[in-house]
């Protein structure tokens, strides 16, 4: 544990897991921080609070407030519930696959970041942004635009500029209002397919993505929800559920590139289990030990959200014999706590060996998702949604080392969204990697066979990974961010 400041304001680091799951289990103790430690002012005031001005944020709100948000949501994330949305995660993949072909250069991070918003779209609210066939252009950037200011260090830290006619404030502003009209349009709209289904016998009473689930049946706006909450939960499905998973899986891209080994044993299970299928279903993301040990050990090095810096001391208490004055921010340093040399061995070392034991690590030693009452909402779904994504792409793929990646380390970047997301380092300067597109499952079977005759005259052949990134017809590289 250390001292620290943000800004002004005295705080202390939790690296220790046992600190932590004290931190985390003692609310009372260590509630949510104020929304402005977080986000700037503009964006708090106008899509995390009610039209009457009432904290609707799920993230930052605290005791009875957030239950009565919580407890309406938590079945939307179930993993039944989540069952019936593979098909759209299989749809978004696919998306993302065909935009790849015939391309000479892929950027990974901006893919992930599209494929994860796209995703979102279309399971939360049944509409595609169109982010990675680049159809629904101005909402997207409009979309970037709000999660590109809303941690804008200078704003962050000098408030009261946002309070100016400055250009990038009125920008900022339009953007949001345009995000906040998507959102509320998409509520509405609901409500009036429904209605007109209704007057035609044909409502449809299964829900088909959770915006559905979220309204519950009936034509009631709110849903089941408080009055006023929908908009501002919907945001913050964005906001936690997107930068967070495509930062994930751009991580996995960067270990699968530089662990061979590692990629082709997923493979196997890919293969596998997909069976010659085209589509993984809901039994077949449950049966894919090796590929979910890549993702936890990749977010076990590379945690998105590395240093959590919401809490604050709720009262004057202790935490380690250390007295803590009301109001003193606590982060718990998730990338500390994940690698933990007392509880870990070789802790840097990337080994998704780790979670394929039958003893799974202790809650509080691993905090990819944090732990306890305030675990993230949306742990399944994003672990749904990298999985159907990678049985997928492991099956048509290869993800190879770009010719740069020799120079490249794990290194993560320091811009001001690392205040939060631990991102792959500037795509300008060392994050590519190649990935080869392979063959299909059914060819891939026939050219094996083939290749056992033929190895000694195909050296360069898609089964064989190693020389072959710059000479193979299908190179396309993956930049990561
Ligand atoms: C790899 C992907 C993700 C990571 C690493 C991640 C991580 C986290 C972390 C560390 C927290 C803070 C918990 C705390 O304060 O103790 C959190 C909260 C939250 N996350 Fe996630 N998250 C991810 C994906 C998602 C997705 C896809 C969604 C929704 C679609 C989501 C929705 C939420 C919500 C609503 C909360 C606030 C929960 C509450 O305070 O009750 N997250 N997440």
């Amino acid at each position: 544990m250390f001292k620290l400041y943000f800004g002004p304001k005295p705080a202390l680091a939790v690296t220790h897991p046992e600190l932590a799951r004290q931190v985390l289990t003692r609310p009372k103790d260590f509630q949510k921080a104020d929304n402005d430690a977080v986000a700037s002012k503009s964006i708090s005031s106008i899509l995390n609070y009610t039209k009457e001005g009432r904290n609707a944020s799920l993230v930052t709100s605290n005791g009875a407030e957030w239950q009565a948000m919580r407890k309406p949501v938590d079945p939307t994330f179930e993993k039944t519930a989540l069952r019936n949305l593979i098909p759209k995660f299989n749809q978004t993949a696919d998306t993302l696959m065909d935009s790849w072909r015939g391309t000479e250069e892929v950027d990974a991070k901006r893919d992930m970041s599209r494929f994860a918003l796209d995703i979102l779209g279309t399971a939360m609210l049944g509409q595609s942004f169109g982010a990675i066939e680049g159809s629904f252009d101005d909402t997207y950037r409009q979309y970037q635009t709000v999660m590109a200011e809303l941690m804008n260090p200078i704003y962050l830290l000098f408030p009261v500029l946002e309070r100016l006619p400055l250009p990038r404030n009125l920008r900022y502003k339009a953007a949001v209002n345009h995000m906040y009209g998507v959102l509320e349009g998409a509520v509405y709209a609901r409500i009036e397919q429904r209605r007109e289904q209704m007057a035609s016998g044909k409502l449809n009473e299964e829900p088909q993505d959770m915006l559905d689930m979220l309204l519950g049946p009936g034509l009631d706006a709110k849903g089941v929800l408080p009055e006023g909450h929908m908009v501002p939960m919907l945001w913050i499905f964005f906001l936690a559920g997107h930068d967070t998973t495509a930062v994930s899986l751009a991580w996995v891209m960067h270990y699968l590139a530089k662990h061979p080994d590692v990629q082709e044993r997923a493979r196997k299970e890919a293969i596998a289990v997909l069976d010659g299928k085209k589509d993984p279903d809901a039994d077949d993301v449950e049966r894919i030990p090796y590929i979910n040990a890549v993702i936890s050990e990749s977010l076990r090095l590379r945690p998105p959200v590395y240093n959590l810096i919401t809490r604050e001391a709720s009262v004057d208490t202790e935490l380690d014999g250390v007295s803590v004055p009301k109001g003193t921010g606590v982060s718990l340093h998730i990338a500390a706590i994940n690698q933990h040399p007392e509880v870990w061995d070789n802790p840097s070392e990337f080994n998704p060996e780790r979670f394929m034991q039958e003893k799974q690590p202790r809650v509080f030693n691993y905090l990819p998702f944090s732990a306890g009452p305030r675990r993230c909402l949306g742990d399944k779904f994003s672990l749904l949604e990298q999985r159907t994504l990678l049985l997928k792409l492991l099956t048509q793929y290869e993800v190879l080392p770009h010719k740069d990646m020799a120079k490249q380390e794990d290194n993560f970047c320091t811009s001001p969204m690392s205040l939060m997301l631990l991102q792959p380092k500037d795509p300008a300067t060392n994050c590519f990697l190649a990935v080869e597109r392979r063959t299909s499952c059914f060819s891939e079977l026939l050219v094996a066979s083939l290749l056992l005759v033929m190895i000694p005259f195909a050296p360069n052949s898609v089964l064989v990974p190693s020389s072959k990134a710059r000479s193979a017809p299908f190179v396309a590289s993956l930049l990561v961010p």
